[in-house]
């Protein structure tokens, strides 16, 4: 099922300098230089004087939502077999360890303290593989800088676990890299779990960091995820929505793949 045919739209950055970022070049705004530059893996777009990457209008990026255990994982690895796709998960191992340091351990244990180290981190780490070069004609990618500001940053200030300038930091960061960076996306597959397969896959995988997650965490994430991706009443989703019913067992899940094969590489 498709729920939303809205096609995010490239946004302008206008660039002078290239700043390193952690494996690729990013541009950074400044007057002086307005529109003159090309530099790095990007161009200026002619239609909307927005810079997006070379080459990004014949490419294709699909990213994969769903709570936590949902089975995004898996699913990416099944994808991963197949020719002139290239596939990003998300970068948890950074999480677990930057500079010999866990920030994802921290936050778990204390997110008050620990959620915007996270979040900032996430966000970081999220817009260093967006803003990638792309190696293949179809990127796949776990989650995106979209849910890491829609559902988890969301969450833990709903919640009352960020305290309210930590929020508001993060939320002017996330607003000035949508407004002047393309993050393009054609399509948003999300695997829709209820919060009780993903509490047991949870559990059966067993990471260190998420002993301490009960099923009320999932219930909320699952909550952000419905109204953002299905209800879409909260916030802006940036591509089309294919859905797939992901409680199933891994056999029927990836017949369902397979099924959802054409709708999913053909999102240019
Ligand atoms: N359809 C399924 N049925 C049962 N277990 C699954 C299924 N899909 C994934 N798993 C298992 O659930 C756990 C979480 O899956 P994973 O793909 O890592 O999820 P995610 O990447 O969304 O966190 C893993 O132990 C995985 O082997
Ligand atoms: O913005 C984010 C994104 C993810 N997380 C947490 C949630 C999980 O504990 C891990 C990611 O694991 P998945 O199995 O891929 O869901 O990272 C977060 O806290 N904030």
């Amino acid at each position: 099922m498709i729920v939303n045919s809205f096609k995010g739209l490239c946004r302008v950055v206008l660039p002078l300098y290239s700043h390193k970022s952690l494996s690729t070049n990013i541009l950074v705004r400044h007057r002086a230089a307005l529109g003159k530059h090309l530099l790095g893996h990007w161009r200026s777009s002619t239609s909307h004087g927005k810079l997006v990457r070379n080459g990004e209008g014949k490419k294709s990026v699909i990213c994969l939502e769903g709570n936590i255990a949902s089975g995004k994982t898996t699913c990416l690895e099944y994808f991963s077999k197949t020719s002139d796709i290239e596939v990003l998960t998300e970068p948890v191992s950074k999480w677990r360890n930057v500079q010999g340091c866990n920030p994802l351990g921290l936050m778990y244990q204390d997110p008050t303290r620990w959620g915007l180290t996270l979040q900032t981190y996430v966000q970081l780490t999220m817009l260093d593989q967006h803003v990638s070069p792309m190696t293949a004609p179809i990127r796949m990618m776990e989650r995106s800088i979209y849910s890491a500001k829609y559902i988890f940053v969301e969450n833990l200030y709903k919640s009352g676990k960020m305290p309210e300038v930590d929020f508001a930091v993060l939320s002017e960061w996330f607003e000035w890299i949508i407004k002047n960076i393309s993050l393009p996306v054609d399509l948003i597959v999300y695997l829709q779990t209820s919060p009780q397969t993903c509490h047991e896959r949870l559990k059966q995988r067993c990471r260190e960091e998420e002993k301490v997650i009960p099923l009320e965490y999932l219930e909320s994430i699952h909550n952000l995820y419905e109204d953002w991706l299905i209800h879409q009443k909260s916030f802006h989703v940036p591509a089309p929505v294919l859905v797939i019913p992901a409680d199933h067992d891994l056999k029927k899940m990836l017949h369902q793949f397979e099924e959802n094969r054409e709708k999913i590489l053909m999102a240019r």
